[in-house]
């Protein structure tokens, strides 16, 4: 089943159009990257899909679910790492997540093995009991990523979540998320960091609030480079 379909989606701020008539889908188990310039319209985008925003017009499914008319069974199906970081910095790791947890329902004891489970996984199990505000950028996003894994979504969306680090973290991150991938999880990877795109990876290219390009990212650069063609595409040069 498709994990996420945009269909005809288009919003605006005011008279400011944004997104322009936005059609995808993603297949399950694919990390797929929307790759944009600033200003393109990503994280527009994963607020309509995220539910923080209500499309002005088309539809939004998440695993058949409408996000219009059933917002509250496609956001249990999706984790999310926000662009801008949203744990509490006076809260412990543990803390953080178990407020998470509690969110979606899950009973204590579930909550602390999914903890333990997903801390674990990013190689964080250690830091659990520390103060968010002790930790460097690069382990919050981990904690961040942890924290959307909890309620074992089948979809994860990532806006920029990369956006501050170090190469080494950047790097950490981004094969932490694929694989997840590997593992059956969906992933829409928001960035406009064009070294996080691998080959095989399905590609959408954003300009402008209108997707001008997508398939295969190798299928983009064939012949020239995935720059060149991007900036092509984007108006930059070349
Ligand atoms: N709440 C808002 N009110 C008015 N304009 C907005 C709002 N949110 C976004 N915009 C505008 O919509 C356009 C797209 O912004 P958006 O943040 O979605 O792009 P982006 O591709 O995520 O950019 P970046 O890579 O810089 O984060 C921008 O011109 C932005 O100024």
């Amino acid at each position: 089943m498709t994990a996420l379909f945009v269909q005809g989606v288009s919003h605006g701020f005011g008279r400011r159009q944004v997104l322009s008539d936005v059609t995808f889908s993603i297949p399950p188990a694919t990390m797929t990257v929307l790759l944009g310039p600033n200003g393109a319209g990503k994280t527009t985008l994963v607020s309509l899909v995220t539910g923080l925003y209500s499309a002005h017009h088309g539809d939004i499914q998440v695993f058949g679910h409408s996000m219009r008319e059933a917002p509250l069974l496609g956001l249990a199906k999706m984790g999310v790492v926000f662009q801008m970081p949203t744990l509490d910095p006076d809260l412990t790791v543990s803390d953080n997540l178990a407020y998470h947890a509690a969110l979606h329902g899950l009973s204590r004891s579930d909550a602390r093995e999914r903890e333990r489970i997903e801390l674990e996984r990013l190689g964080i199990p250690d830091r659990r009991l520390e103060k968010v505000r002790t930790l460097s950028g690069g382990l919050r996003r981990r904690v961040e990523l942890a924290r959307a894994l909890l309620h074992r979504p089948s979809l994860l969306i990532v806006d920029e979540a990369t956006a501050g680090l170090d190469v080494a973290s950047r790097r950490l991150f981004l094969e932490h998320v694929r694989i997840l991938c590997q593992e059956g999880i969906s992933v829409l990877w928001a960035t406009h960091m064009l070294d996080e795109v691998a080959p095989h990876d399905p590609l959408l290219v954003l300009h402008q609030g209108r997707l001008c390009w997508s398939g295969r990212a190798a299928n983009l650069a064939a012949g020239t480079s995935l720059a060149d063609a991007f900036l092509w595409l984007t108006g930059g040069s070349k």
